[in-house]
C-alpha cells in the first residue's frame, strides 16, 4: 500500500515525506501512547520519536514546512495527506467548501450518538448548523463569563488551599473547572470546582451515586472523553456486556448511557415546559429544545418525517449537545492548562495583566464584574491569542478533497489533488511563520498583539480573526463556541489574577530562572490525543500566592 501510495504521491508533484505508521490510525492512537514511552529509553530513536509520537505537528511548528515547504505530502500506508502551510492556499481550501468538505472519516469518533454537527455536511450540516446558530447567544456567553469567575475564584482558593504542596494536578484542575462551567452553560446548573483527590474522596465517604444528576453527568462526560477511542472502535453495547474487557472501558459504555439518559430527561422536561406555556433559564438544553420547536411548531421531528426541515431529532440533539460537550470542554480545559504554565514561566506577564483587571475592576468580589468587563481585558485577551497562536488544541484544520480529484494552485503551479485525499490546513505552522511573525516568532509573548498607548483604554487589540491569524476558523465554518470559550478564558483570567500570581515549583539545586525555562519547554512539548494537549503536566508543579496592594507576594 505504501509503495502504491508513494506513486500516487509522485504524480501530484509536490514534495513527498514518507511515514511507515499511519499517524491517526486508530490502532497508533490507541498504542502510541504506551509505545512511544519505551522507544523512547532506546538509543537514537530521537528522529523516530520527532515523526511518529502523534501531534508533531504542534511540536514542530513551522519546521517541517522549511524543510519541505509550504505545501508537502506526507505519503502513509493508508493513504496521502497534503499539509499546507500558506495563507492564501488555506483560504482559497476553507472558500471551496463544496470542494474540500469535512474528512467525515477522521471526525467519525464523535459519532457515538449518531450524526451531529461536526460529523456531517451540505444540507444535513446547515440543519444544524442554523439551530446551533440560535443556542449559541450572548446571553449564554454572558453566563459563561459569570460562571467562570465563579469557577475560578473557587479553584484559585483550593490551590492557595493547598499552596504549601505543589499543584501538580493543572491538566485534571483546568478539566474540571471547565466541566462545571460547561454544566452551567448547558444545563444551567452551577457545581461548586472540587479538586479531584477531594471530589473522589468525598463520593467515596458519602456513598454518592455518581448515576445522579450533575455528578453522574460530569463522570459520564468526563469518561467518555477519556475513553473516546474504544468507545468508537467497540461500541457502547460490547463495551458494557463484554465481562472480559479492562473494568475502565466497562465503565466508558455504561458511561454513554448515562449521558443519553440524562440528556433525554433534561429534553423531556424542557418539551413538557414548553407543552405548559411555562419559561425556563435559558442554556443550550433549553435553547436547542426550543429552537427546534419553533422550527416545528410544537413537536420534535421523528426520525420518519423526511424533507428539508431545518429541525432535528432527539437524537440528533443528544448528539449535538454532546458534540458540544465534547468541543467546549476538552479544547477550553486544555488551553487554560496551557495558559497557566506559560503564566507561570513569565511572571513579568502575570503583572502587566493584573494591573490592567485592576484598573477595570474596582472590587475583588467576582460577582460584581459585570459582563462588559470582558472585552475591556484587552491584555488577557492577548494572553489568550497568543498561547493558541503557539500551541492550538485543535491543530490542524481537516478537509478532504472527497468523490472528485481537485486543484490547488501555489506560486504559480497546480497540482491536482486525488480524490478521497485529506488537506489539513496547518495552524501550529502557519501562525509561527517567521516571514509572518518575525524571528522571535516561537517565543512566547502576549505584547506582540497590542498596540501600546497612554492609557489602558487606547491600547489596541487585533480582531479574533484576521487573515493572518484565525484561531476559530472563520465564514461558515467559524466555532460557534468562539464568543463561549472567549468569555471563559478571559474570565478565568480575571479571576486568578487580579490578586494572586502563579510560580513554578523548584526542583532541588534549580533557580527560578531555570525553573521558568524548564516550565516553558513543559507547556510546549505536544502531544496528540484526541486534541492537541501538553505531553506531561504532572511535571509542571505550581505554586501559588496572593500580592499585597504594592504587587509583592505574600507566601500562603
Ligand atoms: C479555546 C477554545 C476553542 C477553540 C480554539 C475552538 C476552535 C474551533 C475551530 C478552529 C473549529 C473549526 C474546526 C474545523 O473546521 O475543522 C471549531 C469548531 C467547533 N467548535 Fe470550537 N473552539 C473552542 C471552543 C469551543 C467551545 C467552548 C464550544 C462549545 C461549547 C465549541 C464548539 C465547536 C463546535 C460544535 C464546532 C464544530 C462546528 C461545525 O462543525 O459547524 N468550541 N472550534
Amino acid at each position: 500500500d505504501l509503495c502504491r501510495n508513494y506513486a500516487k504521491a509522485r504524480v501530484i508533484g509536490l514534495p513527498i515525506t514518507v511515514r511507515f505508521i499511519t499517524p491517526g490510525g486508530p490502532l497508533w492512537m490507541i498504542f502510541s501512547p504506551v509505545v512511544i514511552p519505551i522507544v523512547a529509553h532506546l538509543p537514537f530513536t530521537k528522529s523516530f520519536i520527532t515523526k511518529y509520537k502523534r501531534g508533531w505537528e504542534s511540536r514542530e511548528r513551522y519546521r517541517p514546512h522549511e524543510e519541505f515547504g509550504e505545501l508537502f505530502i506526507i505519503c502513509t500506508p493508508s493513504g496521502n495527506i497534503i499539509k499546507v502551510s500558506n495563507f492564501e492556499v488555506a483560504d482559497d481550501i476553507l472558500k471551496r467548501k463544496d470542494e474540500f468538505g469535512r474528512d467525515l472519516e477522521a471526525f467519525a469518533v464523535l459519532n457515538i450518538y449518531g450524526k451531529n454537527l461536526a460529523t456531517t455536511e451540505g444540507k444535513e450540516w446547515m440543519r444544524h448548523r442554523k439551530v446551533a446558530a440560535v443556542t449559541f447567544t450572548e446571553k449564554n456567553a454572558e453566563m459563561v463569563w459569570h460562571e467562570s469567575l465563579k469557577e475560578a475564584s473557587q479553584m484559585l482558593e483550593y490551590w492557595v488551599a493547598r499552596a504549601k504542596k505543589p499543584i501538580r494536578t493543572l491538566a485534571q484542575d483546568t478539566q474540571i473547572f471547565s466541566l462545571n462551567v460547561l454544566a452551567a452553560a448547558l444545563f444551567g446548573r452551577s457545581y461548586p470546582f472540587e479538586g479531584k483527590e477531594e471530589s473522589e474522596a468525598k463520593n467515596k465517604s458519602i456513598g454518592l451515586d455518581t448515576k445522579d444528576g450533575a455528578f453522574g453527568y460530569r463522570d459520564s462526560i468526563a469518561t467518555i472523553l477519556h475513553m473516546i477511542v474504544p468507545i468508537m472502535v467497540f461500541g457502547e453495547k460490547k463495551l458494557r456486556d463484554s465481562w472480559w474487557l479492562p473494568k475502565g472501558w466497562q465503565k466508558a459504555g455504561h458511561a454513554v448511557a448515562n449521558f443519553r439518559d440524562y440528556i433525554t430527561y433534561l429534553i423531556n422536561e424542557e418539551r413538557s415546559a414548553i407543552a405548559r406555556g411555562a419559561t425556563s433559564s435559558a442554556n443550550l438544553v433549553t435553547n436547542l429544545v426550543r429552537a427546534c420547536e419553533e422550527e416545528d411548531s410544537g413537536s420534535l421531528r421523528t426520525e420518519k418525517s423526511v424533507g428539508s426541515s431545518a429541525i432535528l431529532t432527539k437524537d440528533e440533539i443528544i448528539s449535538d449537545l454532546f458534540v458540544f460537550a465534547f468541543a467546549g470542554n476538552d479544547t477550553t480545559a486544555l488551553s487554560l492548562a496551557y495558559i497557566l504554565a506559560e503564566l507561570a514561566a513569565h511572571p513579568a506577564i502575570q503583572d502587566w495583566i493584573s494591573e490592567e483587571i485592576h484598573h477595570y475592576t474596582d472590587t475583588d468580589d467576582v460577582e460584581k464584574w459585570d459582563y462588559a468587563t470582558c472585552a475591556k481585558l484587552k491584555r488577557c485577551w492577548a494572553v489568550m491569542y497568543e498561547t493558541l497562536r503557539l500551541s492550538h488544541p485543535i491543530s490542524q484544520l481537516v478537509k478532504n478533497t472527497g468523490a472528485q480529484a481537485r486543484t490547488i494552485r501555489h506560486q504559480g503551479n497546480a497540482y491536482v489533488i486525488p480524490s478521497h485525499t485529506p488537506v489539513e490546513i496547518n495552524l501550529p505552522s502557519l501562525s509561527t511563520m517567521p516571514s509572518c511573525w518575525s524571528t522571535d516568532s516561537l517565543e512566547w509573548n502576549p505584547k506582540r498583539f497590542i498596540t501600546p498607548a497612554s492609557s489602558f483604554e487606547d491600547e489596541v487589540l487585533p480582531s479574533d480573526t484576521t487573515s493572518e491569524f484565525y484561531p476559530w476558523a472563520y465564514s461558515r465554518l467559524v466555532c460557534p463556541g468562539k464568543r463561549f470559550s472567549q468569555a471563559e478564558l478571559v474570565g478565568a483570567l480575571a479571576a486568578l489574577f487580579r490578586d494572586h500570581r502563579v510560580e513554578p515549583a523548584l526542583e532541588p539545586g534549580e533557580n527560578m530562572d531555570e525553573a521558568c525555562h524548564r516550565v516553558k519547554k513543559l507547556s510546549e512539548d505536544i502531544e496528540q490525543r484526541l486534541l492537541s494537549e501538553i505531553c506531561e503536566p504532572h511535571k509542571i508543579a505550581l505554586k501559588w500566592s496572593r500580592t499585597t496592594d504594592d504587587g509583592v507576594r505574600m507566601e500562603c
